[in-house]
Parts: structure tokens; C-alpha cells; sequence
């Protein structure tokens, strides 16, 4: 948390900023004097890259009650989530009042805010179906329990790995998947199964009773209408990140050991000087481009980053600046036919790419 502390540190006594905190006044919500949340926002009425945000807030917000916190001002809250002030009083405002006008935010109450608003409030019990290398690393990262999600149940199908302990928990029979689900009663199932094995499961697991599915699975998957699935693809944050390398490059600038020329041939895939198509020798990778330069995503990240435990990061700016290295994520051994053939119908969620409404557009 040095970070927070240098750059103005939140504190026990008002901060800088404090005084911005009544930007937000809605009608609706708890009254900044009430000590207790009694009535929910509508959620329906949150923007969903506010809801993203939101959930940035909150994981700043347990760091600070971490290190005993007990009021932050709007800016140094929103300088610890890298987002400008402004965008953070008005994300709060769909919240109802919250801070108070020259003293701040009290990060109990926020938190405890938020978490309502997001659902968190109870916590959630999650299954996993596919215990390979995905599905066990999933599992092993204790940063979901931290933040309110208990992996309770992990299911395969392959003799070999049904009954094995992963993380204490025995893998069950994927076959038992509806009388276990109602058994062990999951408010989110997770699929880390093979693609073409992936709408199948997700078949299953709605007949079981899912309604909220996260899929790792690459292809699109399609759920009734009532159903929430997203899919998260780590490839897609990487190419955005190899796309905002390329263009940050500054083509008046020569990088070492590499020229602009080199750059353009990245990005287009033309033939470089090794002579395979988009593959450019390490020396003839520009250097990392400076946090402040213009590119979207170096924008977004903070002045003063803060680390914090994470969980499966499909957001901005906390990717860049975890401190839990997260899953460990391996290979996948799986071709991409299958969801090549599964393109034409989609009705999932894509949680990282850029034309979803998701947590991607997150600061
Ligand atoms: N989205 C991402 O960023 C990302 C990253 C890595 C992997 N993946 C995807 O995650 C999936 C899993 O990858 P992996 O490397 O863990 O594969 P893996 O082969 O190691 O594990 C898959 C597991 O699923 C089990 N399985 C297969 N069919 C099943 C079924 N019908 N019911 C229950 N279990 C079943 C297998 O027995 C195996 O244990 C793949 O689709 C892969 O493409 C996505």
C-alpha cells in the first residue's frame, strides 16, 4: 500500500479531495448519516462499464480497510483506481450519497456499498466444470475466496481425474452435474472444458438451473434468453495490448535495435527481416512505451499504480498492475475449429473484447 500512502495517502483524517464527495446526491440509496445500507439501487439503472469500475473500487477499497483506513478522499480513491476524480464521484452517485462533504469517503460503508450493489453482499458459491490445466489453476488461486467467491464444487469427465483432490476438493462426475448442482446449490458455474465439449456443458449446466456462466472455452456460446454468459479470452487482452504497442510507437523515434519499419511489419504481418511473415526477432521489439504515452490503454493506467490481489482480471487497468500473479494459465492443447463452425450464433457475453459493453472499458 506505499503507493496509496505516497500519493496523497488516504488517512484517518479528511483528504485532499474530500470536499468533492457531495457531487453525488440522489434521492435514492442510503443517506450519508445512516450507518446501515437499507436500500438497494436499482441496478438495472448502472451503466455496465460503471458496474466494472465499481467492482475496481471495491478491490482498492479492501486493500485500504487492509491497511486500516478508515476514511479516503474521492481523489486519492480514485487516483488508487486509476480513474479521474469526476468519473469517480459519478460513478458513486449511482450508489446514493455516500461520503460526506470535507471529510470523504468512510471505506467501510463504501465497501460495504458497492458489494450490496454488486451482489456481493452474501458472497457467491461457484462451480467449475473442467479440472485440466485451466480449471486446477482456477481453483488453486485463493484470490476468489478473498473477494467473495468460493469455488464449491469442481466436476470432470475423464475416469482418471474424477475423484482426484484439487485444492481439497474432490472432482466430481461431471455425469452427476444437475443432482450435485442442486446439491451444492452454485450461484456461478465456470467452463475451462475443451471447445468443442463447451456448449454442452453449458447446456447442462442451464438445464441444471445456472443462470450466471462464465466460459473460458474460446468459441461463442449461445444460453436462453434469462441466462448471463460471458466468456473471457486472455488472447484478446494480449492483442489489444500488441495492437496499442504498435500504435503507441512514435514513428519519429528510433527505437534500439529496431526501426519504425520493423513496427509496421508487426502489425501488418508482412515479411521482416528474419523473412517469417509477423514474426520480428526480439532485438526488433520497440521498447515499452512510457505509462503516460497516448496510446487507450496507457492512458488508462495510474499515475501511482496500485497492486492488489485479483482474480481473474478481464478489466483495465488492474491487469497491468496486479499484485497476485493470479492463474497460472498453460496452453491449450485444443484446436479453434470447432468455434469457427459456432461463429454464426452467438448470444454469449464477451467479457474482454473491445465491442462488448463490458469491464474492458473500464477507466
Ligand atoms: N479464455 C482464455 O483465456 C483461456 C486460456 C486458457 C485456456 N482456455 C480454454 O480453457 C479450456 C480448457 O483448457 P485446458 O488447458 O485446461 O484444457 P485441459 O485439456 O487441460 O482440461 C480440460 C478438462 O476438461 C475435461 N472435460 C472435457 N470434456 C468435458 C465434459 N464434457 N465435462 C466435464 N469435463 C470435461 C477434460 O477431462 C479435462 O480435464 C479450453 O477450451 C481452452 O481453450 C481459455
Amino acid at each position: 500500500m506505499a503507493e496509496v500512502a505516497e500519493h496523497p495517502g488516504p488517512s484517518q483524517r479528511s483528504g485532499r479531495g474530500a470536499e468533492d464527495v457531495s457531487e453525488h446526491h440522489e434521492t435514492r440509496g442510503v443517506s450519508g448519516d445512516a450507518p446501515n445500507v437499507t436500500t438497494r439501487t436499482p441496478q438495472k439503472d448502472i451503466p455496465q462499464a460503471t458496474v466494472a469500475r465499481l467492482a475496481t473500487y471495491l478491490r482498492v477499497l479492501a486493500l485500504l480497510t487492509d491497511d486500516g483506513v478508515a476514511i479516503v478522499s474521492s481523489e486519492e480513491l480514485a487516483v488508487a483506481a486509476g480513474v479521474n476524480s469526476a468519473k469517480l464521484r459519478k460513478d458513486l452517485s449511482f450508489l446514493g450519497p455516500n461520503g460526506v462533504r470535507g471529510v470523504g469517503y468512510d471505506v467501510a460503508r463504501l465497501r460495504a456499498r458497492i458489494e450490496d450493489v454488486l451482489g456481493l453482499s452474501d458472497g457467491h458459491r461457484v462451480v467449475l466444470v473442467g479440472a485440466g490445466n485451466l480449471g486446477r489453476a482456477l481453483v488453486g488461486y485463493r484470490g476468489f475466496r478473498r473477494r467473495g467467491f468460493s469455488v464449491v464444487g469442481i466436476f470432470d469427465n475423464d475416469a482418471e481425474v474424477i475423484g482426484l483432490e484439487v485444492e481439497g476438493l474432490r472432482v466430481r462426475d461431471a455425469a452427476d452435474l444437475a443432482g450435485e448442482i442442486a446439491l451444492l446449490r452454485p450461484t456461478i458455474a465456470v467452463i475451462a472444458v475443451p471447445d468443442d465439449s463447451a456448449q454442452q456443458v453449458c447446456d447442462e449446466l442451464v438445464a441444471a438451473g445456472m443462470q450466471s456462466i462464465l466460459s473460458f472455452a474460446l468459441c461463442q456460446l449461445t444460453a436462453p434468453a434469462g441466462v448471463e454468459l460471458r466468456r473471457v479470452d486472455l488472447a484478446v487482452e494480449m492483442q489489444m495490448l500488441s495492437f496499442e504497442r504498435v500504435r503507441n510507437a512514435d514513428p519519429d523515434e528510433p527505437v534500439e535495435g529496431s526501426t519504425t519499419a520493423n513496427v509496421a511489419e508487426t502489425a501488418t504481418g508482412q515479411a521482416n527481416e528474419s523473412g517469417a511473415a509477423g514474426v520480428v526477432p526480439n532485438s526488433a521489439v520497440p521498447a515499452a512505451r512510457p505509462l503516460t504515452g497516448s496510446g487507450r490503454i496507457a492512458r488508462r493506467v495510474p499515475a501511482h499504480p496500485m497492486p492488489g490481489p485479483t482474480g481473474m482480471s478481464v478489466s483495465g487497468p488492474e491487469s497491468v498492475t496486479e499484485r497476485d500473479p493470479g492463474p497460472t494459465l498453460v496452453p491449450n492443447r485444443h484446436g479453434l475449429s470447432h468455434c469457427a463452425a459456432q461463429a454464426a450464433q452467438t448470444t454469449s457475453h464477451t467479457a474482454t473484447e473491445p465491442t462488448s459493453k463490458g469491464s474492458v472499458v473500464t477507466p
